[in-house]
């Protein structure tokens, strides 16, 4: 479980209960007052029940072995300020940095990747090992609200730039070792709205081979969703080309990336 302090382990289990409720809707959304008269002082009442005025609605995506969760977590005006304030901050790799190894060839990455996190923190996928940079501002104002709404702490994000719908990433699981598999992955979305399709690893290849449908969604300009196990282990997910798009996108997953493997 993750170290908080006070108020945010407090936050946590609320939040628990929201995600939880979201799968069993006929609960009720408000905290119950007597278990906050129980557990509270005043002064903390009075913050909880301000900041839990407008609980998040969540939707809780599920098949068999995914489960996500999915919310608006930034207003569209806030939404507008991050985006723009992320403009001005990243720097995003260039030269052999922004290509991957696929069976020994290099390939240039169709947007543009940048990854942020803890100092001396490395992530590596297809054949690329990449160095976090310092977080800026906005990535810890963002992980930070992440935080608050879930209850997981995140050392990592990877960012990727879409500079239209012809920018793309092609179908993939995040389930390298390095990630810590009780964390979620947590991914953000800013600017133009994009399918997401989840796959089934026994519904790829040609003939698709019976196993369950492909799951659609709209990640939304604001919006989170978080990626729960075992959903990364039985699913591949991608972000398929979407010729009509003509805005720009940043998305970021958050993620919490072990130290030291066993
Ligand atoms: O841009 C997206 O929504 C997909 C990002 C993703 O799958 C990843 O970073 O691993
Ligand atoms: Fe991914």
């Amino acid at each position: 479980m993750d170290r908080f302090v006070t108020a945010s382990r407090k936050r946590k289990r609320h939040v628990g209960g929201e995600l939880d409720q979201a799968s069993h809707s006929k609960k009720s959304r408000e905290a119950p007052e007597e278990e906050l008269e129980e557990d509270y002082g005043e002064e903390e009442e009075d913050m909880l029940l301000k900041e839990f005025s407008q609980p998040i609605p969540w939707r809780k995506i599920e098949a068999e072995g995914l489960d996500c969760d999915y919310c608006l977590l930034f207003k569209t005006d806030e939404a507008n300020e991050l985006f723009n304030a992320l403009e001005r901050e990243l720097e995003y790799f260039t030269g052999d940095q922004a290509k991957v190894q696929v069976f020994g060839k290099s390939y240039s990455v169709p947007r543009k990747q940048a990854t942020y996190g803890d100092e001396g923190l490395m992530y590596s996928f297809s054949g690329v090992h990449l160095l976090a940079r310092t977080w800026t501002p906005t990535l810890e104002n963002i992980r930070d609200t992440v935080t608050k709404a879930t209850g997981h702490t995140f050392n990592f994000v990877l960012v990727n730039r879409y500079k239209d719908g012809l920018d793309h990433m092609g179908e993939h699981r995040d389930d390298e070792r390095e990630l810590d598999p009780s964390c979620p992955i947590a991914s953000v979305s800013l600017g133009a709205a994009r399918d997401f399709v989840f796959r089934h690893r026994n519904s790829r290849g040609g003939a698709g081979r019976g196993g369950p449908p492909p799951v659609k969604l709209e990640l939304a300009h604001g919006s989170l969703l978080l990626m729960n196990a075992p959903t990364n282990t039985n699913w591949y997910h991608s972000l398929p080309v979407r010729k009509k798009s003509q805005m720009p996108r940043i998305n970021l997953t958050f993620r919490r990336i072990l130290k030291k493997l066993k």
